[in-house]
């Protein structure tokens, strides 16, 4: 069994953390400002939030238990997503919250134009360290998914004492590649480890790192995605910041060419994120069950990018 998750920390009470021992430029500070700015959104009032533009087949947007996609398993959560692309000459997640939420949002923009980077940064040293851990070139997986970018969302849950019949968000495996989330500390997220659920201990220093489908299948199935749900809480609201890494949106996601060789076969077909975030919005809602029927509708659409 591949890794499933990890936990990491920030360095140990430094007010900024330049180069901690992932090389991350992250900090206790920015996680908590990032945490407490949530609130900007999500107490706003109903129909300033469904006023937000949205597209639909896409993520990106505000949310409340999916209602405008799903008729059923409606989730008990609300929330808000948006695109981070890297780009050093202009700070467009601000630019982002001013035009959909208005000219007011240009501090929270901010915070989160600055965790985003942070994030960014921290996930080129996970790539290199899990390459290393694969004993593949250092830099392949960071090389990969430099031009990619990245699906930020804001999930917020309310108190819900009637846990026995809704979740926070189902049990799902993230399509992403990695996914960095950071739990503030009411306790909710759930993985599904040794044929039990286990809660994962919020740590206001600490991210949870999250294997997800993209990178299982990069890695030829050596790491495994993560099944993990959030349960919801009878009397706390709870919150959680989720950065899903993805590549670029037509680059073709294979394994290493050493490491098919070392491992003889291929475990999945080629594709693209554009063609498995497209299956999730389209044709099948994130569920435990993603992957594996992805990979059949790509082999019965036709959609195959080359033979196995
Ligand atoms: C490709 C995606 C679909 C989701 C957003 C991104 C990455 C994570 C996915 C998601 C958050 C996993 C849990 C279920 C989901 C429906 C959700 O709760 O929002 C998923 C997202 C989605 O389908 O919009
Ligand atoms: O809120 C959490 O702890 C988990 C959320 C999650 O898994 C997701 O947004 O994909
Ligand atoms: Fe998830």
């Amino acid at each position: 069994m591949g890794v499933l998750f990890f936990i990491i920390t920030s360095c140990k009470n430094k007010p900024t953390c330049q180069q901690g021992s992932f090389g991350q430029t992250w900090s206790t500070s920015l996680l908590k400002a990032a945490s407490e700015e949530i609130d900007s959104i999500f107490k706003l009032p109903l129909e300033r939030k469904l006023g937000i533009p949205r597209k639909t087949g896409l993520p990106q947007g505000y949310s409340g238990g999916h209602a405008e996609r799903f008729t059923k398993n409606l989730t008990w959560n609300e929330t808000f997503t948006f695109d981070y692309y890297e780009n050093d000459a202009e700070p467009l997640v601000v630019d982002h919250f001013k035009s959909v939420l208005g000219q007011d949002f240009e501090c929270s923009g901010w915070v989160y134009q600055k965790y985003c980077q942070a994030m960014w940064k921290l996930s080129g040293v996970l790539f290199e360290l899990l390459a290393v851990c694969l004993g593949v070139d250092r830099k392949h997986y960071k090389k990969f998914f430099e031009d990619g970018y990245s699906i930020m969302r804001l999930n917020f849950y309310p108190p819900c004492n009637n846990s026995a019949l809704t979740l926070g968000t189902s049990p799902h495996y993230d399509p992403s590649s990695i996914t960095i989330l950071l739990q503030e500390r009411v306790e909710g997220l759930e993985v599904f480890s040794n044929n039990k659920w286990q809660t994962v201990r919020p740590r206001p220093d600490a991210l949870v790192i999250i294997i997800g489908d993209t990178f299982m299948a990069s890695s030829n199935g050596i790491y495994k995605s993560c099944l993990h749900r959030a349960v919801v809480n009878g009397e706390r609201e709870r919150r959680s910041l989720a950065f899903f890494v993805t590549p670029k949106a037509d680059k073709v996601v294979r394994p290493p060419q050493d490491l098919i060789c070392r491992e003889g076969t291929r475990l999945y077909p080629d594709f693209t994120w554009s063609q498995l975030l497209g299956f999730t919005q389209k044709h099948h809602r994130v569920d435990a069950a993603t992957f594996p029927s992805f990979v059949n509708w790509l082999s019965s659409s036709k959609n195959l990018l080359s033979p196995l």
